[in-house]
């Protein structure tokens, strides 16, 4: 079991001197296997909520539990992918992919068996020895995102994952997340500034208010998905042209848009 519990978390920093909740009460559970994405206001707190899953930041108040362990620091059974893709420059395709499991007890053949099929699960085939710079963003994220995958995490963190790419690598990559989510779930938050991305990836969708954070709304994403077939459809484009979908993309919309204008509740 990998659910992440948000116990009455709540976050502050100091700026200018003076102390200001970034971070109000949010009670949340991300069911294990569960994708569940964030969208909200910018500034409302979605990393910081993500950073203290991760372990990269502690609440001020309240705590985080995953599996029922409460978060202490970063741990193996978490992985990060961020917007940057933070791959070692000076690597390979492959050297990056394995460098997690470097500490792990495993023989080499069986390090290079998992490398190997992530490779070609995330159609990296033909590319192993390239470094980086040889590789389009598209790519490299596609290799950040194996390096979390190769950890085989309980738990997956991606803070805009997608927002450095260009439109079209773009959809490629929320349609090969998708299939790999429905083929291998695994318990995801997900951060994204697009509502698109949100309702066509995520099970769950948050909607937080403006600073301080608190969630605003929750919308089920995942009921009208299957009763509606989505999953049937290969191409994003098709499943945004569904009324289910287009219903789902304003209601969101209508949410931020109230949190944008400040409309109190
Ligand atoms: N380490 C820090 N020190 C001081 N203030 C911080 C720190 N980290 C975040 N903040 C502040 O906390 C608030 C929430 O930041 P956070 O990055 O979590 O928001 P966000 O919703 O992810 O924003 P965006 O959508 O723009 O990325 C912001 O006002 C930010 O300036």
């Amino acid at each position: 079991m990998a659910d992440i519990v948000f116990d009455s978390v709540q976050r502050s920093f100091k700026q200018g001197g003076k102390e200001f909740l970034a971070v109000g009460d949010i009670n949340f559970t991300v069911k294990d296997k569960e994708f569940v994405a964030i969208v909200g206001p910018s500034g409302c707190g979605k990393t910081t909520c993500l950073r203290m899953v991760a372990g990269l930041e502690i609440p001020t108040k309240g705590r985080i539990l995953v599996g029922d362990k409460e978060v202490k620091g970063p741990g193996p059974d978490r992985a990060v992918v961020f917007q940057q893709f933070a791959l070692f420059p000076w690597k390979t395709v492959q050297q990056n992919i394995q460098f997690g499991l470097k500490s792990m007890s495993m023989s080499i053949a069986e390090k290079q068996e998992k490398t190997a099929r992530l490779v070609s699960l995330m159609g990296l085939d033909g590319y192993e020895q390239a470094y980086p710079h040889q590789l389009s963003g598209g790519m490299q994220q596609r290799v950040a995102i194996a390096r979390a995958y190769v950890l085989e995490p309980e738990v997956l963190l991606m803070d805009e994952p997608f927002g450095a790419l260009d439109a079209q690598t773009r959809v490629v990559m929320q349609e090969e997340l998708v299939r790999l989510a429905r083929k291998n779930p695994k318990t995801v938050l997900f951060i994204t500034h697009s509502v698109e991305e949100a309702v066509y990836l995520a099970d769950r969708v948050v909607v937080m208010s403006r600073r301080p954070g608190l969630i605003r709304d929750v919308i089920e994403i995942k009921p009208i998905r299957e009763k509606e077939g989505w999953d049937t459809h290969s191409r994003i484009e098709d499943v945004m042209d569904l009324n289910s979908f287009v219903k789902l993309r304003s209601q969101i919309w209508k949410l931020l848009r109230e949190q944008s204008l400040g409309v109190d509740h």
